[in-house]
């Protein structure tokens, strides 16, 4: 298990990561999002060791992590760093071995990574001959290959075409099911949504929301009402409880105060004509966030 207790960074006076506690379990693929400057890199760095935390304590499965503990981890760093000059085979192998594998088992993997990501041509070209998405591959693979028990991913999905992020999304989902502990962080709310259980948003360095996806959703109620009728719909801006309405093209978007304000939407419908739709609707990641953190997530 990964844990985090109490955490916090500072750099002078500001802080970047305020009092971050979490439990993030073996075999877990969790999802950090948050805006830019949020703190997650931050975090990640202390996680790595890198940055040394100012309080706080951060494990894994009881043990601080240090350099001693490179064989177990495997980095995606945001900035990405490879060596311009090197060949894509010869610079995964090397990276490996420094984590620790054996040249040939290091060797096999690499093969075996490259034909994964369609770019087996690419082992004896120099990394800085490769497009920006297959250099990200590049750096993915090199995250990897040694296979880590604990997996940070700063930001994968980004620079990359719908393709490619698919094809990342998909070894990301393997190294989990082979019990490869994951955390990753992205400014996509889409993308913690399709592949985590659990997630931690934070927000000025804080988190503002912290949980199981399912719980976090349920806790919060369906506050958004679709609604389509044969009439106009005006008069509901007008109902207490209905903080903002939207007609759109079908027509009309309520966002309510609590789930109970939609019955009294919908007795007001029934009493005026023919409804052709009444859908109640979970909140997105993004409709919690604005509530939790009193700001828009961009
Ligand atoms: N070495 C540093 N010195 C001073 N301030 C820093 C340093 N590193 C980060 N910060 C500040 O800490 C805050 C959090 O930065 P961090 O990189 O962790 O955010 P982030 O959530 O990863 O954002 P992004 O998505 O833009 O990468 C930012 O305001 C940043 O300017």
């Amino acid at each position: 298990m990964l844990v985090l207790e109490r955490v916090t960074k500072r750099f002078n006076e500001f802080t970047a990561v305020d009092n971050l506690s979490l439990q993030i379990p073996e075999r877990e693929l969790f999802g950090f999002l948050g805006a830019n400057g949020a703190g997650k890199t931050t975090t990640f760095r202390m996680i790595l060791g890198i940055l040394q935390a100012n309080e706080g304590m951060i494990h894994w499965n009881g043990q601080p992590i240090n350099y001693k503990s490179s064989p177990l981890i495997g980095y995606l760093p945001e900035e990405r760093g490879l060596y311009p000059k090197m060949k894509v085979k010869e610079q995964i192998v090397y990276l490996a071995r420094l984590r620790g594998m054996d040249k040939k088992e290091a060797a096999i993997e690499t093969d075996r990574w490259l034909e994964r990501f369609h770019v087996p041509d690419y082992a004896g070209k120099k990394v800085e001959e490769l497009s920006k998405g297959n250099q990200q591959k590049i750096q993915f693979i090199s995250s990897v290959v040694h296979k880590p028990q604990l997996l940070i991913l700063d930001e994968p999905f980004s620079g990359l075409d719908p393709v490619n992020v698919e094809l990342l999304k998909e070894a990301v989902v393997d190294l989990k099911e082979s019990g490869t502990t994951i955390v990753f962080s992205s400014h996509r709310m889409e993308h913690v949504e399709e592949l985590c259980e659990n997630l931690c948003m934070m927000h000025k360095g804080r988190p503002v929301v912290h949980g199981r996806l399912r719980d976090i959703k349920r806790s919060f109620g369906r506050k958004n009402v679709f609604v389509q009728a044969d009439f106009d719909l005006g008069f509901l801006e007008e109902i207490r409880g209905v903080l903002r309405t939207k007609r759109t093209a079908e027509g009309m978007l309520l966002q309510i105060d609590k789930e109970e304000t939609s019955q009294t939407i919908f007795s007001a419908l029934q009493e005026k004509g023919f409804v052709t739709k009444f859908e109640l609707e979970e909140p997105s990641l993004n409709d919690i966030f604005i509530e939790k953190a009193g700001a828009s997530y961009d």
